[in-house]
């Protein structure tokens, strides 16, 4: 039996003779390898967790002591010590979450894979704990380096530092990296904390020293405070944490589960808010994920547990990042007056090239959204056009920003939106599912939603062309699927099919929005089979819409809109409001994706949920239409099966 299967629970945990735990590490990074190679995860943080969680359950008593994540794509140990094993469908339909889920178990809180927020709850659960009288409960949050450069972080900090009393343990997992090293000053002082581990070697050594030295009482006690003090100021740098007013402690080897363990000890002991400062490297103890270089072991795909190597996935072709990637380089050489911006994901959204090639024209401003699209906005303001990269879902950190500061001062500023749309494998807070809605309230902005490589290439120079609003592009994660031909203009969108004259040539007008568009095309020609006249339009840019849609839609019986966004408040919303201030009154079906939060599964399972499908739209579709038309087929049994 191995040692995992003899810890079921944190219980099994603390009864294990600590001369047992780098074991018991080496048999949890096997299983980590072992399975996520098969699954595709986040394996790099979590190899770089696995000693700094089993001292955190061997120390706290979860979940009366709450143990909270940051992000959460560093909690499968957590998991794992918390009886769950089996990750054989991890962030698959029904399989285990790939972060933690209050389903799951009643050891898991927080569920947004949102960065920079565990402080934030931390600070708010030992303020209950304290209003609740529930004295021996302390909050134990881990925080990595990436994170901490989240303005949210720093709130949360100022509140904490501020209750002395609050029982509150901050476990900072640095590792020097977010997908990247990680940016920023703050950085640097962690390094420079990290260069300081000698500071407590030193003091020891010294400590023992004067211990054998004959000096004893006050004698003792002034010298000892004297080394103390003259070696902070010699060795440790001014320590940013201590000048807020928090207990700091470290740097501690992450990797020694005793010294996290005697430290996490002292500081729950300690009864107030206290810093642990643990030094971890991402991916330890497998070679190929210690030595990313574009951290491709943060978030890697299936891969052979030998090698490294990833495997061939089943979708082969090129990407909507690297169609935004390559383009953005080909600009960069044409405009010396296009910046870029990423909040700590060059490689992920595709910025690294342009980054290569025009390192002084790029910021890599860590996960830090809000500060990337205001000073973005200083940029436009200074005269250039910035390009802020961001997954769609995390545009939701910097709405304010976008209204208040790019909008609000009519700047040249582009967003560029991967992830857009259902993601599915991340679970709900990392669906793309709110810009078509939040963005359609923002004055001046303008929004292109591009179906292909090639409109994906036009609307990012259209976009770059605008120097009075801001400008948004949004495209979905994965390949892209072949361009689609317009086959006619109708103002400024694109006819992708046109009804043919026959007599049912005004039975619908389909409004594709962007990546929907093949669905689109493919409802189109199961209702031409049914006889039914589909004209399918690609706005491209959907706000403004242009009023030619209206001029066009009058035409028609029934108007459908569909896009791979939350429906309420979107485009289809958009087009329904139109019609209406045009004093038409037509039936207008919008199609998107429920506003729920939803389970995580691939990106077709949810779509096939969702009903985004051209076989059940068409269905759909059909019954909508016999209602509205005579002549169709009134049973509303789809083209095709
Ligand atoms: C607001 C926000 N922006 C971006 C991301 C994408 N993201 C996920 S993990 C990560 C890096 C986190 O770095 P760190 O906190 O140091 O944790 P580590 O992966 O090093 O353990 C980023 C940028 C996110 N989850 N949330
Ligand atoms: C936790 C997080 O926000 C990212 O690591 C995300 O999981 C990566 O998503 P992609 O795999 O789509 O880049
Ligand atoms: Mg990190």
């Amino acid at each position: 039996m191995t040692l995992l299967e003899t810890v079921r629970n944190p219980e099994e945990l603390k009864r294990l003779g600590a001369e047992h735990m780098p074991a018991l590490a080496a048999e949890i990074r096997e299983f980590l390898v072992a399975e996520v190679s098969r699954t595709g995860g986040h394996l790099g943080p979590n190899l770089g967790v696995v000693e700094l969680t089993i001292a955190l359950h061997r120390v706290f008593e979860s979940p009366r002591d709450p143990i909270l994540f940051d992000t959460g794509h560093q909690a499968y140990v957590h998991k794992i010590l918390t009886g769950r094993r089996d990750f054989s469908r991890l962030r698959g339909e029904g399989g285990l979450s790939g972060y933690p889920s209050r389903a799951e178990s009643e050891h898991d809180f927080i569920e947004n894979s949102h960065a920079s927020t565990v402080l934030s709850y931390a600070d708010g659960m030992a303020k209950a704990n304290r209003v609740r009288g529930r004295a021996d409960s302390t909050v134990a949050a881990v925080i990595g380096d990436g994170a901490l450069t989240g303005g949210m972080a720093w709130e949360a900090l100022n509140n904490i530092a501020e209750r002395k009393d609050s029982r509150l343990v901050i476990v900072v997992n640095d590792n020097g990296r977010s997908y990247s090293p990680t940016m920023g000053g703050l950085a640097d002082h962690l390094a420079s904390l990290r260069m300081s581990q000698g500071y407590e070697q030193a003091l020891d050594m010294a400590k023992s020293a004067l211990h054998k030295a004959p000096v004893v009482g006050q004698p003792l006690y002034d010298a000892l405070h004297g080394l103390k003090k003259g070696l902070k100021d010699a060795i440790q740098p001014q320590i940013m944490f201590e000048d807020l007013g928090l207990k700091y402690l470290g740097p501690i080897d992450g990797h020694d589960a005793a010294a996290v363990e005697r430290a996490l000890r002292r500081a729950r002991d300690y009864g107030g808010p206290v810093i642990v400062h643990c030094i971890t490297q991402k991916g330890k103890g497998y070679a190929p994920a210690e030595n990313h270089d574009e951290d491709q072991f943060h978030a890697p795909g299936a891969f052979d547990p030998e090698t490294g190597e990833a495997k061939k996935s089943s979708s082969s072709g090129t990407k909507w990042t690297k169609v935004f990637s390559d383009e953005m380089v080909k600009i960069g050489a044409e405009r010396d007056d296009v910046v870029a911006i990423t909040a700590a994901m060059l490689h992920p959204t595709g910025l690294a090239p342009f980054a290569e090639a025009y390192p002084e024209r790029t910021y890599d401003v860590g996960i830090a959204e809000q500060h990337a699209a205001t000073s973005a906005t200083g940029l436009a303001m200074g005269g250039l056009h910035p390009v802020v990269a961001v997954y769609a879902t995390f545009l939701n950190r910097c709405f304010d920003q976008v209204l208040m500061d790019a909008a609000l001062h009519r700047q040249g500023v582009t967003f560029c939106l991967d992830r857009a749309g259902i993601t599915g494998t991340d679970g709900a807070s990392h669906n793309g599912m709110w810009d078509l809605s939040i963005l359609q309230v923002v004055p001046g902005l303008r929004l292109a939603v591009p179906r292909d490589a090639r409109t994906l290439r036009e609307e990012l120079r259209e976009a770059l062309a605008v120097d009075d609003a801001p400008t948004v592009l949004r495209y979905p994660k994965g390949v892209v699927e072949d361009d689609i031909p317009a086959v006619g203009k109708l103002g400024s969108m694109d006819l992708l099919r046109r009804a043919s004259d026959g007599g049912h040539a005004d039975d619908l007008l389909l409004v594709a929005v962007g990546a929907m568009a093949p669905t689109c095309v493919e409802v189109a020609d199961r209702l031409a089979d049914q006889g039914i006249g589909v004209t399918v339009v690609d706005p491209r840019w959907v706000k403004p819409l242009d009023g030619a849609l209206v001029e066009e839609a009058a035409r028609y019986r029934v108007v459908a809109v569909v896009e791979d966004n939350g429906r309420v408040g979107a485009v289809g919303d958009a087009v329904a409001r139109a019609l209406r201030d045009a004093d038409l009154d037509l039936p207008v079906r919008t199609f998107g994706i429920e506003q729920e939060f939803l389970d995580h599964a691939s990106r077709e399972a949810v779509l096939e949920k969702l009903g985004l499908t051209p076989q059940i739209l068409a269905g759909e579709l059909i019954g909508t239409v016999s209602r509205y038309t005579d002549g169709a087929p009134a049973d509303g049994e789809p083209a095709q099966q």
